[in-house]
């Protein structure tokens, strides 16, 4: 079956990321928080263009895995970023060789302008892509002058991009960009990584299906600490009955990004099976 394309507007994206060299090539990797470990053995790529999801229920590992990638908790195994061994580096190298990292709670700096918090971003070393950033977020222009904790949930997930995408990266790791916002805001953000990933790919943790579906499009998904599955996210979403021994919901199902996805979130939460490395 030939998957189907997302809805967003990622045309250049290969359907297989086996069919490219990775941008970010994950193997075996391992992490661990206060002596105990969060990531047991993950194993994943991210395609050079488009939108590569990571998913699972909740607390499986996802964000341990980001974290680990970034070197900001202990981790072994294989990271490689187009090549280069990123398992010795400490985060700041790390990040300076290109990787922007947009954090779950969004971390702008509430009592700093929006124009100040893009200042505090820029990379030394890297060009920064002011032009860039307001061609694609016009909006972060207009309100420069605003205080970023003033804005709604929608914006200031705006300003948390906008700043990995003002240096030049090669990769975005981006952590539950919509969750908590209210679902016309969900629909607003998920247009705002489209615009994203035509710039850089990205590796995407997202418990909204609907978003997933319009943006990704390969889908690794984690059980207990461990990539249990790899594939084209289309083909992943269109498969009811693995969407929900693996999430907990159903694919085809999941939430329309305009309505209420709670309910998603709160299935896809409910419980932890353990899963055998299968697919
Ligand atoms: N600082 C910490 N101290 C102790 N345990 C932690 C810490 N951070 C994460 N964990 C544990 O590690 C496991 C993986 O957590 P992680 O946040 O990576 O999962 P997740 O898949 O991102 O979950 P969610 O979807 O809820 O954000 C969970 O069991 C969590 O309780």
């Amino acid at each position: 079956m030939t998957p189907a394309q997302p809805t967003g507007d990622l045309t250049e994206a290969p359907a297989r990321s086996e069919d490219v060299d990775p941008v970010l090539h994950v193997r075996g990797l391992s992490a661990h928080v206060a002596g105990q470990q969060v990531v047991e053995h993950v194993d994943l790529d991210v395609a050079p263009v488009g939108v590569t999801a990571l998913l699972g229920r909740n607390g499986v590992g996802k964000t341990s895995t980001i974290k680990a990638v970034l070197g900001l908790i202990g981790r072994a195994g294989e990271v490689e970023l187009a090549g280069t061994d990123l398992v010795p580096l400490p985060t700041h190298q790390i990040v300076r060789l290109g990787i922007g990292y947009v954090p779950e709670d969004r971390e702008v700096f509430a009592g700093l302008t929006v124009t100040d918090n893009l200042r505090l971003a820029e990379r030394r070393g890297s060009e920064h892509r002011y032009d860039l950033v307001y061609d694609l977020f016009p909006e972060l222009k207009q309100r420069g002058a605003q205080a970023a904790g003033t804005l709604s949930g929608g914006q200031q997930q705006m300003v948390s991009l906008a700043r990995a995408l003002l240096n030049d990266n090669q990769v975005l790791l981006v952590d539950e960009p919509t969750k908590g916002l209210a679902p016309k805001l969900v629909q607003e953000v998920s247009q705002v990584l489209a615009r994203a990933a035509q710039v850089a790919p990205i590796l995407l943790v997202e418990q909204n299906l609907q978003v997933v579906r319009e943006l990704a499009h390969h889908a690794v998904v984690l059980t207990d600490g461990r990539s249990v599955h790899h594939g084209p996210a289309q083909e992943f979403l269109a498969d009811d009955a693995l969407t929900q021994r693996l999430l907990g919901v159903h694919g085809e199902g999941g939430s329309d990004p305009t309505e209420d996805h709670d309910q998603d979130r709160d299935q896809a939460g409910a419980g932890h099976t353990r899963e055998e490395h299968t697919e």
